[in-house]
């Protein structure tokens, strides 16, 4: 509970085994910020990784289910698990991750013992996290940053899993004809022209979320700029997305796009991918008080740019769902200078979010005080708890 008595979202209680440099873990916590310290290689990011599988997603590594099972010096644990309880909006739930006892590498999550898809873990337990490879998201891959924006997009559109998977599963299915098509066969015409009608509905609902969530988030930026970091003037590049901005309409933007995709087919066969559609989108950010390219700016800058997007996608999930959602800060104090740590702290508090922060030296949060649960972490396990 927060002090004015709204729920905050938060993990609880954390049990792993056999994850990562653990072996077992068994953590009782409440629903104040995590800060955890420890020497380099004890086991932060891996702890934040475990709580990010509880979240939709790969978790902040975007690992394989084998690459977390632990390893040993007499080879690697047979299974993995991570296990949470946790206070969301709807009241206490449980969490969980692991292999499938039948194929370690396959990873399934489960919400109060059932089955869940990556929306209704959206849903239940909304979760954003920026880690060290995020520092260079302005001057890196358009597809990394694309894949940030789709995590920010479904913090507050939990549905947007579903239609991002839908989608890729069509273009893939599309581009499996194409390729044949290229080796002589004659897949039936219908069956093409139904993937890319699939493609183009998942399309227009992809863009019309992505627009929405960047109009929400830019209203908080322009409601409420921080006086601690840089503020985004932010715009979104895409094919169906600038359709829809354009004024087209749902329908039309569809028929527009599958057509599209009609014409390009000897394109994309010769390709051998679709070169055009909402897998090509792009972000991009003004640094604001620079009046600059927010890759033209310095490390700190870049990162505190993109600290201050999510922590404002924060701030317009908590007046869109009524409350923040979990966020995992790995060394996002690395390269911040002084003001900007206790502004972030001062962020984190008004959010009311359970922040799991990470970093080499418990004087980095100093700023939190008691507000935070401080955790020291020594190889793999809990050295201290205050
Ligand atoms: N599957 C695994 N089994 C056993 N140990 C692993 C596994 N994967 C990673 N590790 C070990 O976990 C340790 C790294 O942990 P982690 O990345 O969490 O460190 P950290 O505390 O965040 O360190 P830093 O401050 O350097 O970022 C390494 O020693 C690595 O060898």
């Amino acid at each position: 509970m927060s002090e004015d008595g709204a729920v905050r979202p938060g993990v609880t209680r954390l049990k792993l085994t056999g994850f990562r440099n653990y072996a077992s873990l068994d953590l009782s916590l409440d629903a104040r910020p995590v800060a955890l310290t420890g020497p380099n290689g004890a086991g932060k990011t891996n702890l934040v990784e475990a709580v990010s599988l509880l979240g939709p997603g790969r978790g902040v590594r975007a690992a394989s289910g084998e690459a977390v099972l632990r390893r040993t010096p007499d080879g690697p644990d047979r299974l993995w698990a991570v296990h949470a309880e946790a206070l969301t909006r709807a009241g206490p739930v449980t969490l969980a991750a692991g292999s499938e006892p039948s194929d370690p590498a396959r990873r399934r999550t489960k919400i109060d013992g059932a089955a869940a898809t990556q929306s209704a873990l959206a849903r239940v337990f909304p979760m954003l996290w920026l880690t060290p490879r995020e520092d260079r998201l302005w001057a890196g891959p358009r597809a990394d940053r694309l894949r940030f924006f789709d995590r920010l997009v479904l913090s507050g559109a939990p549905d947007h899993a579903s239609q991002l998977s839908a989608y890729d599963k069509a273009m893939r299915e599309r581009q499996r004809l194409l390729d044949r098509m290229a080796e002589g066969a004659r897949p039936d015409p219908d069956w093409l022209a139904a993937l890319e009608t699939e493609m183009a509905g998942r399309a227009v609902a992809l863009a019309a979320a992505r627009l929405d969530a960047l109009a929400r988030l830019q209203a908080e930026i322009d409601a409420r700029p921080s006086s601690r970091f840089p503020t985004a003037e932010l715009a979104l590049e895409g094919v169906v997305e600038a359709s829809l901005a354009a004024g087209a309409s749902a329908a039309g933007a569809e028929d527009a796009f599958a057509s599209a995709l009609m014409k390009a087919r000897p394109r994309d066969s010769a390709a051998g991918r679709a070169l055009s559609g909402p897998h090509r989108s792009d972000l991009t950010a003004r640094h604001r008080e620079k009046d600059q390219p927010a890759a033209d700016g310095s490390t700190g800058e870049q990162k505190a740019l993109v600290l201050g997007l999510a922590l404002a996608q924060a701030g317009a999930i908590r007046s869109q769902r009524g409350a923040a959602p979990v966020l995992i800060l790995d060394e996002a104090c690395a390269h911040l200078d002084a003001g900007r740590r206790e502004g972030l702290a001062e962020a984190i508090l008004a959010l009311d979010a359970q922040a799991w922060l990470t970093g080499v030296d418990a004087a980095l949060f100093a700023p939190f005080a008691r507000a935070a649960q401080h955790v020291r972490i020594e190889a793999g396990a809990v050295a201290q708890i205050g």
